[in-house]
């Protein structure tokens, strides 16, 4: 990591299997495992360049939420963005982003917060019960980026990371000019 790296704590949440670990199993192992094990709690490091700029992200993934789960205080606190997963395969799983979004909005204090709605499982159409336009309009309402993707088929999985970088990016239009500490730097 060079000196200029700029670190980005990102936190995965969405109800139980709906493919969290998978997507990020997929962006940092390039693996998709079939198995099912539900995730307790994993962190995981991925350098990555977005627009030039290097980003060290440090990725909490999460276990499983339904709507009576309270939001864990190491998921609000010092996380610069969030990746909402629901599968397009579950109308249930769409359901509680809304209710996930709130918990956060209440727990953190804050109007607005960086994210990205993934809808996941993109590979299965065949057995979708979530629109894309649908999905699309609940991003345009939470001010949140959207994509579909496929752990199964590595299709925009990186692409979902780099749109939430891209989300906390534009919420900190200052980060040009962040002060790095070095041996030049004195705290009165
Ligand atoms: N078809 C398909 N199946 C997937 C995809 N991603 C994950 N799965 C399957 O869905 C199941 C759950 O995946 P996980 O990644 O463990 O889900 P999770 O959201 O981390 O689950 P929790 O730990 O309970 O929160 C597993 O059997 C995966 O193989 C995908 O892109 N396509």
């Amino acid at each position: 990591m060079s000196s200029g790296a700029r670190r980005r704590k990102i936190a995965l949440l969405g109800s139980r299997s709906v493919g969290k670990s998978s997507l990020v199993k997929q962006f940092i192992e390039n693996q998709f495992i079939d198995s099912y094990y539900p995730t307790i709690e994993v962190a995981y490091v991925k350098t990555i360049v977005h627009k030039g700029n290097e980003y060290v992200l440090e990725i909490f993934d999460t276990a499983g939420q339904d709507e009576y789960t309270p939001i864990n205080s190491q998921h609000a606190i010092g996380i610069h963005g969030y990746v909402l997963v629901y599968s397009i395969a579950s109308r249930i799983s769409f359901e509680m982003i809304q209710i996930i979004y709130d918990k956060i909005i209440d727990f953190s204090g804050l109007t607005d917060i960086p994210c990205v709605i993934i809808g996941s499982k993109s590979d299965l159409d065949s057995s979708r019960q979530v629109d894309a336009a649908e999905a699309q309009q609940l991003a345009q309402t939470l001010k949140a980026g959207w994509i579909e993707a496929s752990a199964k088929n590595d299709v925009n999985v990186a692409k979902a990371f780099e749109l939430c970088v891209q989300e906390i990016e534009k919420r900190n239009p200052s980060n040009q000019k962040e002060v790095k500490a070095g041996p030049g730097c004195v705290v009165v």
